[in-house]
């Protein structure tokens, strides 16, 4: 029988313990993915991580969920996710790629150099607010700059609320800076864009190379991509940390929410425009636009704030035609296969 109180270092928790059945109880093994390739997925039990084949009958799955396997070490089913990171497929693809579940913590990762972006870490905050996820801006390069005082500034320019650490990944310091969220039982996703550090982060938290950074995979011919998996790392001291490749295109959909989660200043402010529908473009007594020409809000972070609702509401609807169309599909072969039985019958 399972050890669930052993399970909790891989995260286990009340919320996933309530979803089993009284038999499960007794027979099923939880596993929590923690690998995810093309063709099988690495998950950990208690006591041994092994591989597990994909198979058609599972449904998609992502680095950080928790499935039931039977004694033979089959899949049985998925376990309710309690926070799911996914964006829309890069390129023309109306798809869903899931990025990870299960997670608390998103550290929104980005260097201080000439790479950081206010409206891409804006984007980040509105995908981990959809995702219910904790957001911590983490600041790397620390070790580059003389002025990480004003890094921050640009960052809390954004919001004065957000958590912001600045941290040189490549010294095993950074962990103090990082503690308060490298907590047994707590799952933390990192995110941004290549380069910025992040498997530097995780190897250095991990205290050892896990993960193949761009300054080790020097054959990397355009220093790109270094990270070509997920992969879940237990922390020596407590906590998961959940590594993604960086993400060149990063759409956002089925975010309305984390959107204007994510930008709840101009949520305030609407409630004074003069119209309950206001765009906040060119109409009168628009209390947003007001604040840009007084000076107390970025005329920049507006604009991303519009263009996110935009590209959110444009994906949204071209997923939710994908998923009509699918549904639809199925509609009509349950119907044909049902026919065709009739038919046969006769
Ligand atoms: N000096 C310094 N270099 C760093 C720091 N963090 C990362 N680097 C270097 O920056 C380069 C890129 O770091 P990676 O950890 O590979 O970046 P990544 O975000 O994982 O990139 P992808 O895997 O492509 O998503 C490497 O050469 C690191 O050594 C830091 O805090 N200080
Ligand atoms: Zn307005």
């Amino acid at each position: 029988m399972t050890n669930f109180q052993r399970l909790a270092a891989m995260d286990w928790r009340p919320f996933f313990q309530q979803q089993l059945t009284i038999e499960e109880w007794d027979q099923i093994i939880p596993a929590r993915v923690t690998e995810q390739h093309k063709s099988q997925l690495t998950v950990a039990t208690d006591p041994h991580t092994f591989t597990l084949p994909i198979t058609p009958a599972m449904p998609p799955l992502v680095v950080g969920d928790w499935i039931l396997l039977n004694e033979n070490k089959q899949f049985v089913r998925l376990l309710e996710r309690y926070s799911c990171f996914k964006r829309k497929s890069a390129g023309t693809g109306h798809e869903w790629q899931l990025i990870a579940a299960n997670v608390d913590t998103a550290f929104i990762v980005c260097s201080m150099n000439e790479d950081f972006n206010p409206s891409r870490i804006e984007r980040y905050l509105a995908l981990a607010q959809a995702a219910d996820a904790e957001p911590v801006v983490v600041l790397t390069k620390a070790d580059l700059t003389d002025e990480p005082e004003s890094w921050r500034d640009h960052v809390r320019r954004i919001d004065k609320q957000l958590q912001v650490v600045t941290v040189n990944a490549l010294e095993g310091s950074c962990m103090d800076a990082l503690r308060d969220w490298l907590t047994p039982g707590n799952t933390v996703v990192m995110l941004g864009s290549s380069g910025v550090g992040k498997s530097t982060l995780t190897n250095t938290l991990l205290g050892e190379s896990r993960q193949s950074t761009q300054g080790i995979r020097e054959d990397d011919a355009k220093g790109r991509h270094t990270t070509t998996g997920r992969s879940l790392f237990p922390i020596p001291q407590g906590g998961l940390i959940l590594d993604t490749p960086g993400m060149r295109e990063l759409q956002l959909a089925d975010c309305h929410d984390g959107i204007v989660s994510a930008f709840a200043d101009i949520q305030r402010l609407a409630e004074a425009c003069r119209f309950a529908d206001c765009q906040h473009d060119q109409e009168p007594g628009c209390a947003v636009q007001a604040a840009v020409e007084q000076g107390s809000l970025d005329s920049r972070r507006l604009s991303n704030y519009q263009k996110l609702l935009r590209e959110d509401a444009l994906n949204s609807a071209s997923l939710a035609q994908k998923r009509a169309k699918e549904k639809a599909f199925t509609r009509f072969v349950n119907f044909s296969q049902k026919e065709s039985r009739k038919f046969k019958g006769r």
